[in-house]
């Protein structure tokens, strides 16, 4: 928190209480958050070394860490997957913590992590937390449409342009440094799987994309000389509650895959834990039937569009370990939220035995 030198005492300590009330609020909102912790990728050591360590340019979000941290999530997706990465074709990137500069932040992804000069690059910014949906959205359509594709998906926030005091900014994006931490995943998606080498995690098995009509300003994100200004509405939760249902019942008829909320495996942006509890309360889920959410929640917080990733990847290692006890279900789904207000929703299929051990 800022300190003043105000030369009147009146307003100096109007101010001072003022901040006390707003730290006391940011603990309360804290404590109910549902988040144990959460992490930085750049430390007090990296901006000194760094020369755009100044106050101001610290914020902006050109920091070259994006890609850096995206690159080695992508590394081990790559080794996992067990193709050399000149054998990815597509690339999609998605981020709101790098997204006004070029080149991109994808450009310099790519090269870091030794893709081919050929590989088709798409750079989502400002998706904030649909921006994980979104990708694997899009990699599906282009796997789907483009024989023998492979899509690198890579999200990653950092999320220094959204930190600074009340003394600088709009007092409302107090919720953003109660939830907000940094992180980067990678998924490579690609159709028509080449065994043994590649072991299929999750088919996506239909997607879409709604858009809450009205809600235009329920998240409003802009990326200003200091940083990134930002607003999240507290009508988020029950605006999010209202709609599920329909997008699920209009994921699933379009399948014809019929099932109960229960009798399905859940993958949900936890973008904070009111939202998961108006979820699991219009929903009527079972506890635990969001446990794989909660706990990327819990252990490190909202990292917008790549908590998602975190989320599937939680998930595959808990019905691998059988962690949630009983059959694991066939069908699931994945949603992800985001400004717009837009929902994405996918129906996944984890055919029995696709998840091995030790993935
Ligand atoms: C995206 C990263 C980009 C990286 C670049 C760098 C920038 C970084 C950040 C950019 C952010 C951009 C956002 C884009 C992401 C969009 C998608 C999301 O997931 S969006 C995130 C979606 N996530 C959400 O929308 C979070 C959902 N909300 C929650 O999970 C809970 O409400 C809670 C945990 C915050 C509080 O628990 P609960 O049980 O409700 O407890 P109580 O009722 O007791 O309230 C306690 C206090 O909290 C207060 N308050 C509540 N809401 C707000 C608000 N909106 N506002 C202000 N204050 C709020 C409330 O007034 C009260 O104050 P007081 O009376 O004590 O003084």
């Amino acid at each position: 928190m800022p300190t003043t030198t105000s030369t009147s005492p009146t307003a100096s300590t109007e101010h001072l209480t003022d901040l006390a009330d707003l730290k006391s609020k940011l603990a309360r909102m804290c404590e109910k958050s549902g988040i144990k912790q959460r992490f930085a990728h750049l430390t007090e050591e990296i901006l000194a070394a760094n020369p755009q360590s100044s106050p101001t340019a610290r914020r902006h979000p050109s920091t070259p860490a994006v890609p850096e941290l995206s690159a080695s999530a992508a590394a081990k997706a790559i080794a996992e997957w067990g193709r050399p990465a000149t054998e990815i074709t597509h690339l999609i990137f998605s981020t709101s913590s790098a997204a006004a500069r070029a080149s991109s932040a994808d450009r310099h992804l790519a090269s870091l992590v030794g893709l081919s000069p050929t590989v088709s690059r798409t750079m989502l910014s400002l998706n904030g937390c649909a921006g994980g949906g979104r990708s694997l959205q899009l990699a599906k359509e282009l796997a789907e449409n483009n024989r023998g594709a492979r899509v690198l998906v890579a999200c990653c926030e950092i999320t220094l342009p959204g930190f600074y005091g009340p003394g600088d900014g709009c007092l409302d994006n107090i919720l953003g440094q109660a939830l907000f931490g940094d992180g980067a995943g990678a998924a490579i998606v690609g159709a028509d799987p080449v065994g043994p080498v590649e072991r299929p995690l999750f088919e996506i098995a239909f997607a879409s994309q709604t858009t809450i009509p009205g809600t235009e300003d329920v998240i409003f994100m802009e990326i200003k000389k200091g940083g990134m200004d930002y607003r999240i509405s507290n009508q988020f939760p029950r605006l999010i509650g209202c709609n599920v249902e329909r997008c699920l019942i209009d994921a699933l008829d379009a399948l014809g895959v019929c099932a109960k909320w229960n009798d399905l495996f859940w993958a949900i942006h936890p973008g904070g834990r009111a939202i998961l509890d108006r979820i699991d309360g219009v929903l009527g889920l079972d506890d635990g039937k969001l446990a794989a959410s909660r706990h990327v929640l819990s252990e490190f917080g909202n990292m917008s569009g790549t908590t998602v990733i975190f989320v599937l990847d939680e998930l595959r290692r808990r019905r691998a370990a059988n962690q949630d006890g009983g059959e694991a279900p066939e069908w699931g789904v994945m949603m992800a939220f985001g400004p717009g207000i837009t929902i994405e929703t996918m129906v996944l299929h984890a055919p029995a035995g696709s998840m091995l051990e030790g993935n």
